[in-house]
């Protein structure tokens, strides 16, 4: 896309997000408060300084469920990239899922989760570029996804793309 021409002039911003799944579906949280406010996701968050984008994932999981998914347990399946016009930031989002998680499942001063199955998640009230890329995670495949964005509502351009396990992106390769 034309926008990764600016990307030398942008600030980078790296975030996770994770989709847990069980018999009961896909887990999403509810966001209670801050950026993305009042929209179903998965659950993540921005990578602190000195921290790993895989215990990044952890932690974000941990902090807004109080579930737990070891390192063992975590998949990465690609990365979605956003651009906005009016913004001089970009914004990576790694993209994770797991199947196999320990301890109970809490509602966080964040997140309010709750149980989907997969031909009830509520991609309306979502951000709307999940429904272009959210299916093909959740047939298991890989994903790299780049949006080009106009203010928080109006997608300008997309490129969707599904990847085959041995293709999986990496952010900067
Ligand atoms: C249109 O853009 C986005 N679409 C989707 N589907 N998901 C997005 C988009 N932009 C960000 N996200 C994801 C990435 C993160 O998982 C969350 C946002 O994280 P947040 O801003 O809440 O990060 P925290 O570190 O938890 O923030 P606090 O500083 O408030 O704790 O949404």
């Amino acid at each position: 896309m034309p926008s990764s021409d600016n990307n030398n002039i942008k600030s980078i911003v790296e975030f996770t997000l994770i989709f847990v799944r069980s018999d009961e579906g896909v887990l999403l949280g509810f966001k209670k408060r801050g950026f993305g406010v009042g929209k179903w996701n998965g659950f993540g968050g921005k990578i602190e300084k000195g921290e790993t984008i895989l215990q990044g994932a952890m932690r974000e999981l941990k902090e807004e469920s109080n579930l737990t998914v070891s390192s063992s347990n975590m998949i990465y399946v690609g990365y979605v990239r956003y651009d906005r016009v009016d913004s001089p930031q970009v914004d990576i989002v790694y993209i994770f899922t797991a199947s196999e998680f320990s301890d109970s499942l809490e509602e966080s001063e964040e997140m309010a989760p709750k149980w989907f199955k997969i031909s009830e998640i509520p991609y309306e009230e979502m951000w709307g570029d999940s429904k272009y890329w959210l299916p093909i995670v959740l047939r298991k495949k890989g994903i790299f996804a780049e949006f080009l964005l106009s203010g928080e509502r109006n997608m300008v351009k997309k490129n969707v793309e599904e990847r085959d396990e041995n293709n999986i992106p990496v952010y900067g390769e």
